[in-house]
């Protein structure tokens, strides 16, 4: 099957800088997604956008370019439930991913334990209305009383307005949770202010609660752009993110997400999304916490003494 990009479609960025800023040994990118290749694993009639293909292969090079040692890939919604092109990729990742898989009320114990046996490790809820339709939430929660029991977490994304909403559903969660990209916080607000004070203080009372520190190049209104070697991008998401590095330093998450789905305005220079870490993660032991010890422990806790 061949499939057309949704107009407007910005491709990945070839050829990206090497990082001036070295990671950690055995850091892990634990968030970024594959997409296909669509004649490979077509992408779901229900996705709302056709992004352009972005293989394992090509995500594996980008890991090795960038210093990294091991990636967490998320099933992003342009493959709905079918979990095909992230499985395939971390069976062909020699152990070193793991994933994160979007199923299904009606998904069998028999295919989670099949996800489970393909080293996935978590489900991702996805409330952000311009990518899902709605799901109602005991279906939700149906499911995370089902992947609980297998040692799983649940990854969830949604828009910092929409967290009054959604507050006592995900305090109920049964299981460690992650927030994709600090819960997208509207930049232009203050960090001390009210909406990402109310982000703070669900992981403040809740510590089950952890936050990726992903997506400045997302999130960011001024910028400048990782972009023509810029070594001080995003200065109006380093606040936040540095925040809540500080603030919880043994529950924060860092990714590329590339291949980046749905940039409208431009595409970052992966080298130089790693050399925004230091910028939010200032020192050697934090650096350490958010790229290694953190990961480790939530995605191969096995390997974890
Ligand atoms: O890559 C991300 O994390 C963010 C996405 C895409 C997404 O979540 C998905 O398709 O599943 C976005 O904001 O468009």
């Amino acid at each position: 099957m061949t499939f057309e990009v949704t107009p407007g479609w910005l491709n990945w960025y070839e050829g990206p800088a090497k990082p001036r800023f070295k990671v950690p040994e055995g850091a892990v990118d634990a968030h970024c997604h594959v997409f296909g290749p669509g004649h490979q694993f077509p992408f779901a009639p229900e996705r709302k956008y056709t992004p352009c293909d972005a293989s394992k292969d090509q995500l594996f090079a980008l890991r090795d370019h960038l210093g990294f040692a091991r990636n967490v890939v998320v099933q992003a919604t342009c493959h709905g439930a079918d979990n095909s092109a992230m499985v395939d990729a971390l069976q062909h990742s020699k152990g070193m991913a793991r994933g994160i898989a979007t199923v299904k009320r009606s998904i069998s114990d028999a295919e989670l334990h099949a996800l489970d046996a393909a080293e996935v490790r978590g489900v991702r809820f996805n409330f952000v209305k311009r990518l899902v339709d709605f799901t109602p939430k005991e279906e939700l929660m149906e499911i995370a009383q089902r992947i609980a029991p297998l040692g799983w977490h649940i990854v969830i994304y949604f828009e910092a307005v929409d967290l009054p909403e959604l507050w006592d559903f995900f305090t109920a969660l049964p299981t460690t949770v992650v927030v994709d990209h600090m819960g997208r916080p509207d930049v232009t607000k203050p960090v001390d202010g009210e909406e990402f004070q109310r982000f703070v203080r669900l992981m403040d009372e809740h510590e089950n609660i952890w936050s990726k520190v992903s997506c400045p190049e997302r999130l960011s209104i001024s910028g400048p752009k990782a972009l023509n070697g810029e070594q001080q991008a995003y200065q109006d998401v380093v606040p936040f993110a540095k925040y809540l590095v500080e603030r919880f330093p043994d529950r924060v998450l860092w990714g590329t997400d590339w291949p980046h789905p749905n940039l409208k305005d431009h595409m970052p220079d992966d080298g130089l999304l790693v050399d925004f870490i230091p910028q939010i993660a200032p020192t050697v032991e934090l650096q350490h916490k958010l790229l290694v010890d953190n990961p480790m422990r939530l995605y191969w806790p096995e390997e974890v003494k």
